[in-house]
């Protein structure tokens, strides 16, 4: 088997006004979908980011992906390192920490290699779980991900979701989320309204869902200062404070004296972090994830090294589609040493917004791993076509929450006075 060409689709979809730590999600979500054909008359799929700078990173690694073995993984990684070593593609909103060369690369690589895994998948007849050593779990527990958030976008018809911006409201949110999906656990995006109200809102969280384990993530956004409050005030409530402060020195301070673990997706990116977080035992879980960690494999590779260092593990999530959700759920099935639900952002698309033909549904909050070869999930080309065209219609080239915020919202303070905008 042998690839013959390569596509690269960015595509866009609906977004509501989520709000976090630098700004508020804009109308419309931007990724990309990659498409491996090969000689066999097969393709294989990966999901990444659709900002534009990262688009044309991918856009070049395709083009020389002609002539690869799907099954030669470490030939992919030579050529990737070729084509994009050295070069930078920073995100402009933060959220997921540095995006120094060697997480730029590690972002590029993923979406090759995950089209690869499920290439190899249909091509032996096995699901990509199995190439990964096999799947230790049949269902993957995913977590509820709460928003604080706005009634609309400004100069758009209310979404179905409603406003949340109190504790009140962000309880309303988690039924909803749990009468549809199940979802057994929780987590709250914070760093958006003053902290006193996000541990309030954890406080009644607590209260309407005894038992479901709770996390909060600020995305850095405190001073150390209101860090260690914030912690000291949910003692025995948080199965995990996630990213309070910047940085591994500060996380390390706060990981001294805070009395549940801290976790991460943003000051543990690549693993030169990682070699600097160990030893000043900054974090208590790290939040993985395929997309800026290389792969599947990478990843894997990353849930041994935490389990070896006594260092939880759970998944990170950006806004995404069936292809990341079917790439997260073979991954978490094949990684034992996993040891806290997943993140995904899943909850907040709407469900006619995909590119997958079958679609994708939560029980109990869980997925069950699929048993078809590959990733089990196929291409719907006329969903892909419509959300290319909302991309290209839309406007928009990068996200940019920041930007956003300020442009719609301008008396808005974030982490002070968080309101509708008018
Ligand atoms: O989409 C968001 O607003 C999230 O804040 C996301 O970008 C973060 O990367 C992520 O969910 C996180 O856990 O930090
Ligand atoms: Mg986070």
């Amino acid at each position: 088997m042998k690839v013959t060409s390569v596509v690269v689709t960015p595509v866009a979809f609906a977004d509501p006004p989520l709000l976090n730590a630098v700004g508020v999600h804009e109308p419309y979500a931007l990724r990309a979908v990659v498409e491996v054909r090969t000689d066999t008359g097969a393709y294989g799929l990966g999901e990444s980011y659709g900002d534009s700078a990262h688009l044309e990173l991918l856009r070049a690694v395709a083009d020389d992906l002609p002539g690869l073995d799907p099954f030669d993984l470490n030939e992919l990684s030579r050529r990737v390192h070729a084509i994009v070593g050295g070069r930078v593609a920073r995100d402009a909103h933060g959220l997921i920490g540095e995006g120094g060369a060697a997480k730029t690369v590690a972002s590029v690589t993923s979406p090759f290699e995950v089209a690869c895994h499920d290439l190899q998948g249909k091509h032996l007849g096995r699901p990509v779980s199995d190439l990964l050593g096999g799947a230790t779990r049949d269902r993957i527990d995913f977590c509820g991900y709460l928003f604080a958030k706005w009634a609309a976008h400004p100069g758009h018809e209310p979404d179905e979701w409603g406003p949340a911006l109190d504790p009140a409201g962000l309880v309303a949110q988690a039924r909803l989320l749990a009468d549809r999906f199940g979802f057994r656990s929780f987590k709250l995006k914070g760093g958006v309204l003053p902290p006193d109200d996000e541990i309030a809102a954890i406080h009644a969280l607590r209260e309407a869902f005894p038992g479901h384990p709770l996390r909060l993530d600020p995305n850095a956004s405190w001073n150390p200062e209101t860090a260690a409050r914030v912690a000291d005030e949910l003692t025995g409530v948080l199965e995990y404070l996630e990213d309070p402060v910047a940085g591994i020195p500060a996380m390390a301070d706060l990981a001294r004296i805070a009395p549940m673990p801290l976790a991460t997706n943003m000051c543990v990116v690549t693993w030169e972090h990682l070699t600097e977080a160990i030893p000043a035992r900054a974090v208590g879980v790290l939040l993985g994830d395929h997309h800026f960690w290389g792969g599947l494999k990478a990843t894997q590779h990353l849930a041994t090294a935490c389990h070896h260092f006594g260092i939880g593990m759970s998944m990170h999530s950006n806004s995404h589609l069936g292809i990341s959700l079917a790439a997260m759920v073979h991954l978490a099935a094949a990684t034992p040493a996993l040891t806290h639900d997943l993140d995904t952002h899943w909850p907040w698309k709407r469900p006619e917004d995909d590119v997958v033909t079958t679609p994708w549904s939560f029980v109990d909050g869980a997925i069950t791993v699929p048993r078809t070869p590959g990733l089990g999930v196929d291409l719907d080309r006329d969903a892909l076509d419509r959300l290319h065209r909302q991309y290209l219609e839309c406007g928009l080239t990068r996200r940019d929450d920041t930007g956003y915020l300020a442009r719609v919202a301008p008396d808005v303070w974030l982490r002070e006075d968080v309101h509708e905008p008018a």
